[in-house]
C-alpha cells in the first residue's frame, strides 16, 4: 500500500550541455514542476496510519524551500536540472528522513512530462 503527497513549485533552469549549440534549451527558461514523494507500508493497526502525511508534509515544504523560484543551476547537486537529475536529488534530500520511501516524480504537467525515481541508483545502506 502507498501513500503519497504532491508539491508544485516554480523554477527556471537552462541546459547547456544536453542538446546541440543554439538549442533554445540552452537559454534560459522556466517551468511549472509538480513533485510526488511516495512511501509504502502497511498500516499501523492502532493508528490506521502508515505515516502521518503531516510529517511528510513538513519534509516536502523544506525541500521545496530550496527548490521554489530558484535559478537551479545555482542549486548545489543541480548544476545539471534536467527532471532525471531533480528526481535524483529530491531522493537524497528526503530519504534520511522518509525511510518508507518508494518513489519520487518529478513532473511537468503543462506537457505530460515527467520522470519517475525509485533510488535505482543509490547504494544500499549495510544491514546494522
Ligand atoms: N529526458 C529529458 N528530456 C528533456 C528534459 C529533461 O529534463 N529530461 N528537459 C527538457 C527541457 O527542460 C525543455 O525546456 C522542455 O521543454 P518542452 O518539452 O518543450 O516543454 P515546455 O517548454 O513546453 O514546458 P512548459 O513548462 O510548459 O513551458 C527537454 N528534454
Ligand atoms: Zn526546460
Amino acid at each position: 500500500m502507498r501513500i503519497f503527497i504532491d508539491f508544485n513549485f516554480e523554477a527556471a533552469h537552462h541546459l547547456p550541455h544536453s542538446f546541440p549549440d543554439g538549442h533554445v534549451n540552452q537559454r534560459l527558461h522556466g517551468h511549472s514542476f509538480r513533485a510526488r514523494i511516495t512511501l509504502d507500508g502497511r498500516p499501523d493497526p492502532k493508528s490506521g496510519l502508515i505515516t502521518d502525511l503531516g510529517a511528510v508534509k513538513s519534509c516536502a515544504d523544506s525541500a521545496r524551500e530550496e527548490l521554489d523560484h530558484r535559478y537551479l543551476n545555482e542549486v548545489p547537486g543541480l548544476e545539471l536540472p534536467t527532471l532525471e537529475t531533480i528526481a535524483i536529488w529530491l531522493w537524497r534530500r528526503v530519504e534520511p528522513d522518509l525511510p518508507a520511501l518508494v518513489e519520487i516524480g518529478i513532473y511537468r504537467d503543462s506537457c505530460g512530462e515527467g520522470c519517475e525515481y525509485n533510488g535505482e541508483f543509490e547504494t544500499r545502506k549495510a544491514a546494522a
